[in-house]
């Protein structure tokens, strides 16, 4: 049978930490690859706590080693240099102000915005989730729509999350992903009227307070627009990067370039851009026609000198399958459509961005 990445962190899972839990729950696991017979990972541990780590770094080299189909294991252990601040659960110290942060056990944020409501964000979002997902990555998906938070249907997953201590919140978790939404804190059809602060402690109890265990990627479906949710996050939190959705409409495509000077003025790197609802494809006779126009976004990238990482075609299956509560990517996985998502998720894994 071949060797899974489940398995490799199942046997890390029974590796004692020496701080206390596991190597697995306590995030020490870090780039995590597992090719054919080849195991490789990292052990990060506090900067002075090298030696004390040996013998767990030597039993999780064991523990690999002894899984059926491991043949090659590579384990290095780096070192912090100081030891990360525990999460501020109570909210009650007021840390002085320190530019953005990182958040404890998530390797990276990766944004998703638009200039413009409706151009498929959140579709886009999920999609890009599942596939990430399905590509062996540990993926959260952070539903920071307050205007109109849809990840929860289109995930199909409901009910309120549960808090079991009243301190941490248990997110969701369907199709790989790990996934809490900001709507689910609120009572369905409540208007929002949240402004700066109270936006503010919203994002931030969602960083710090949701379980999100250990993460490759974080992905978050912003609201459209520039507003106050996406500068609280790129200045709270240390976002590595947006990706900004577009349809190829001149009018849609001029909301995205207010998205794009924001990111740059808050100095969060540019990943590239994805052309939704690109070309109509009809489900009954694969006629294809360009709907909303075509080539607007990659002529935008170009001059910008951002990637074009997508151009998602306007297909029915889509809708129909984020409204069933299962994207396209998970429902209809060998779809062309499905595959377009898969090979954005793809080369952003091989570029190391998610
Ligand atoms: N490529 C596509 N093909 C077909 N339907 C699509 C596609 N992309 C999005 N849709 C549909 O368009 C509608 C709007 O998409 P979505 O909710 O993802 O947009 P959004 O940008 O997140 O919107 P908002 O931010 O205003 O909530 C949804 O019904 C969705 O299923």
């Amino acid at each position: 049978m071949a060797l899974t990445r489940d398995a490799v962190l199942a046997a890390l899972k029974d590796i004692e930490d020496p701080a206390g839990g596991d190597l697995v729950s306590q995030g020490r696991i870090k780039a995590l690859n597992v090719e054919g017979t080849s195991v490789r990972f990292v052990i990060e541990v506090p900067g002075d706590k090298g030696e004390a780590f040996k013998p767990a770094r030597d039993a999780a080299e064991a523990a690999v080693k002894a899984l059926d189909g491991a043949e090659t294991v590579s384990v290095v252990m780096t070192a912090h240099s100081a030891p990360k601040p525990p999460p501020d659960l109570k909210g009650a110290s007021k840390p002085e102000p320190k530019g953005p942060q990182k958040v404890p056990g998530i390797d990276r944020i990766v944004a998703i915005a638009s200039g413009k409501g409706g151009v498929g964000k959140s579709t886009v979002s999920a999609n890009l989730a599942c596939a990430l997902a399905a590509e062996g990555r540990r993926v959260g998906l952070l539903d920071a729509d307050v205007y109109g938070p849809s990840q929860p249907r289109m995930l199909g997953v409901s009910g309120r999350p549960a808090s079991p201590d009243g301190k941490t919140i248990l997110p969701l978790r369907n199709y790989g992903v790990t996934m809490m939404s900001i709507g689910l804190m609120m009572n369905e059809g409540q208007a929002v009227v949240w402004r700066g602060p109270m936006l503010m402690g919203a994002l931030q109890q969602m960083m710090n307070q949701v379980q999100w265990g250990a993460l490759d990627v974080l992905i978050v479906d912003l609201p459209p627009g520039t507003g106050d949710v996406q500068m609280t996050l790129s200045q709270k939190f240390q976002v590595d990067g947006a990706i900004i959705v577009s349809t190829p409409q001149d009018v849609a495509l001029l909301d995205a370039r207010k998205g794009i000077d924001m990111f740059t003025q808050l100095k969060v790197p540019l990943y590239g851009m994805i052309e939704n609802m690109s070309t109509h494809v009809c489900s009954n006779c694969g006629h294809e026609e360009h709907i909303f126009g075509h080539g607007g976004v990659a002529k935008e990238a170009e001059k910008l000198g951002a990637p074009l990482l997508a151009e998602i075609p306007l297909h029915l299956d889509i809708r129909t399958a984020s409204d069933g509560g299962a994207p396209v990517v998970v429902s209809k996985p060998d779809s062309a459509e499905a595959e377009a998502f898969r090979a954005m998720a793809r080369r952003l894994v091989e570029n190391n961005l998610a």
